[in-house]
């Protein structure tokens, strides 16, 4: 059993809970801009900072940090999008925290978490969530095409993150906007920002799309590299939550974007 089919099982008993009971966690309703249009709209690499107490990988990244100033924080250096882990078990997020932090920002925000069913989404959207991730390598074709649906269907954006190139054509088929490659394996946890290049080589590069690079980025280098691979974003945890200066850390990752994209 790898940490992804041990978290897969876990969300299957926490979907019980969240069946039993609506959603209540109603945020305040704000018209957040598209992530899809900010980040084809940019010159430069944008950067989807995320908020990350703890990963299975690395244990505990940040457990005093507060989310509303570090979002805050996020926003104001100039973020393009605010992620927010809402795994408890795992990441000691919250959908209390992704409200918290809906209420504070105006970007767009992500509700990063293993969605096996809709009623997760129903939660992300009523803790004010503007986009949502859904993981290929954790669903199959069925259930992605229509957890894809439903979230299109509520007005949110979608992230879809793929780890290969099978995962990549089945994003494709689905016929996913905003693809994300993760460079983390979450099987075993190893990092490699190969795999961003890797997915590129076959990327079909039009305005339809956006290719974003996740995990592992911690220098401008590595922001010039995945874009000069394509990438348009970045998506950024543990080195932003172990920066003391979120400003500077931001400003370093948003380089001139290359030619691919
Ligand atoms: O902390 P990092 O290495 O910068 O990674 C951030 C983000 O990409 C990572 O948290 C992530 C990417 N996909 C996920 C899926 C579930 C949980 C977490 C993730």
């Amino acid at each position: 059993m790898t940490i992804l089919t041990e978290i897969l099982a876990q969300k299957e008993v926490e979907l019980v809970t969240l069946k039993a009971q609506a959603p209540t966690e109603v945020a305040v309703e704000k018209k957040r801009p598209s992530l899809f249009e900010t980040l084809r709209s940019s010159t430069h690499v944008q950067v989807i900072a995320e908020m990350k107490r703890a990963s299975p990988s690395k244990g505990l990244i940040a457990e005093g940090a507060n989310p509303v100033a570090q979002a805050s924080a996020y926003e104001q250096a100039g973020a393009a999008c605010v992620s927010v882990l809402t795994d408890e078990k795992y990441f000691k997020g919250s959908f209390a925290d992704l409200k918290n932090v809906a209420n504070a920002i105006d970007i767009p925000l992500l509700c990063k978490d293993f969605v096996i069913d809709e009623v997760q989404i129903d939660y992300a959207k009523a803790a004010g969530a503007s986009v949502v991730l859904l993981i290929v390598a954790a669903l199959n074709d069925e259930q992605l095409d229509r957890l894809h649906r439903y979230a299109t269907s509520l007005s949110l954006d979608v992230l879809v993150e793929t780890h290969n190139v099978e995962e990549l054509q089945r994003a494709l088929a689905i016929n996913a906007k905003i693809i994300g490659v993760n460079n983390r394996n979450l099987h075993d946890f190893s990092i490699d920002l190969a795999h961003t290049e890797e997915i590129a080589a076959v990327f079909p590069f039009d305005e339809e799309r956006v290719f974003i690079s996740e995990s592992g980025i911690w220098t401008s280098e590595d922001a010039a590299r995945v874009a000069k691979a394509g990438a348009r974003a970045v998506l950024v945890g543990e080195s932003l939550m172990k920066s003391d200066s979120v400003q500077g850390a931001i400003h370093a990752l948003r380089v001139p974007l290359g030619v691919a994209q």
